[in-house]
């Protein structure tokens, strides 16, 4: 059955409108951008007719499988995936070809429309995922730059689970009397996602305590997030010098790497990844049950990404919060969480013992 952002989502954009969308994690946004898109495309015409970005590869790549799945039936359709660090040759000799959907990242597609190879005289519709991550600092230019490329009558549509009020601002700039689906901030966490947090008066401590989750967090697939590269390249060897198995990757791993990490997660090869933010939006793993935040977030909005990466279409989920009590470099933790469950509404509570029932 489609979800609600399909049920309003798709008439919306279907209807030619634009559209700011907003619903809350694993709800089914990319069916409803893929259906709302495809319609639309006339495969008589050897021309791009929809451009699809999102902020990361992996997002991308997730975005063109989901594409090309519900495109299957459509006879002639070319879609493809433009991302930083393939093959550019490849890139260019597949647009000249002619294509109706391209999915991609910022910088290439910009890359591919200023040298021309990508044109988008043609273009419908103009997606951006993750939208306010995509309006917000380093791709802000990129996308502007998109956006002079693009006619006055292509529709646009924005998605993501978190939209705060600048950046619906901000977008009203290029968007036309847009159809809205706002959610009011006690609506964005999901309810099937049981939030917890563990207290340890050091931060020397998390090791340990994450090493006494382990069995927990080999029952179902985990995600552990770090702030930082270098903690998830410390972490990732204290656990495998443990003798723990686990996955990592973050955004400094060549993509030939990454991309392999991502596949063996996916496949369920390996249960447990030890990632930053990179991994933190859209990412779509039904096996994932379980999110730790081994360092609390930075911000609010990287909080519910993280912790939706669980939980998926209406599934059980757990995150787990780390909190450092009594340590300079991490004061302030336990107050962040507590903004966090003011902003959203919402309840954290201490971790329980039978937690693997929360899954
Ligand atoms: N109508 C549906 N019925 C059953 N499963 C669905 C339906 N729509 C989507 N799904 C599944 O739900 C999962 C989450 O969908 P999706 O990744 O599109 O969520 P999202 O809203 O984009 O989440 P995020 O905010 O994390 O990016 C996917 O595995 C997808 O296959």
């Amino acid at each position: 059955m489609p979800s609600v952002i399909q049920q309003i989502g798709i008439p919306a954009m279907l209807s030619g409108m634009d559209l700011i969308a907003q619903a809350q994690s694993g709800t089914g946004k990319t069916g409803t951008f893929c259906v709302g898109t495809l319609n639309n495309v006339d495969v008589l015409l050897n021309e791009c007719q929809v451009l699809v970005l999102a902020p990361t590869r992996e997002l991308a790549e997730q975005i063109y499988d989901v594409m090309i799945a519900f495109s299957v039936h459509i006879r002639g359709i070319k879609v493809h995936v433009c991302l930083g660090g393939n093959s550019f040759e490849r890139d260019v000799t597949t647009l000249q070809n002619g294509v109706h959907i391209v999915v991609g990242t910022p910088g290439r597609v910009n890359h591919m429309i200023r040298k021309g190879f990508l044109s988008l005289r043609q273009l419908r519709t103009f997606v951006l995922d993750e939208a306010d991550e995509m309006l917000s600092r380093g791709f802000t230019e990129q996308i502007f730059e998109t956006f002079q490329s693009i006619g006055q009558k292509v529709q646009v549509c924005l998605f993501s689970a978190t939209l705060d009020v600048p950046t619906i601002n901000m977008s009203q700039k290029f968007l036309n009397d847009p159809v809205r689906i706002i959610l009011k901030k006690a609506e964005v966490t999901l309810e099937g996602i049981s939030q917890f947090y563990v207290e340890l008066k050091r931060r020397s401590w998390k090791f340990d305590t994450l090493c006494d989750l382990y069995e927990t967090l080999t029952i179902n697939q985990s995600i552990i997030y770090c702030n930082k590269k270098s903690t998830v390249e410390h972490l990732t060897g204290l656990l495998r010098g443990a003798d723990h198995v686990v996955s990592a990757t973050h955004g400094e791993m060549r993509p030939e790497t990454r991309k392999a990490v991502m596949a063996e997660f996916r496949k369920g090869e390996s249960r447990v990844l030890v990632t930053t933010d990179l991994m933190g939006r859209g990412i779509d793993v039904q096996g994932v049950s379980l999110v730790v935040n081994y360092d609390l977030p930075y911000e609010k909005e990287k909080y519910i990404h993280r912790i939706g990466r669980s939980g998926r279409f209406g599934k059980k989920g757990v995150a787990i919060n780390f909190v450092v009590t009594d340590d300079d470099y991490h004061r302030g933790d336990a107050e962040k969480l507590r903004e966090i469950e003011e902003y959203y509404s919402t309840e954290i509570k201490e971790m329980p013992g039978n937690v693997v029932d929360y899954m």
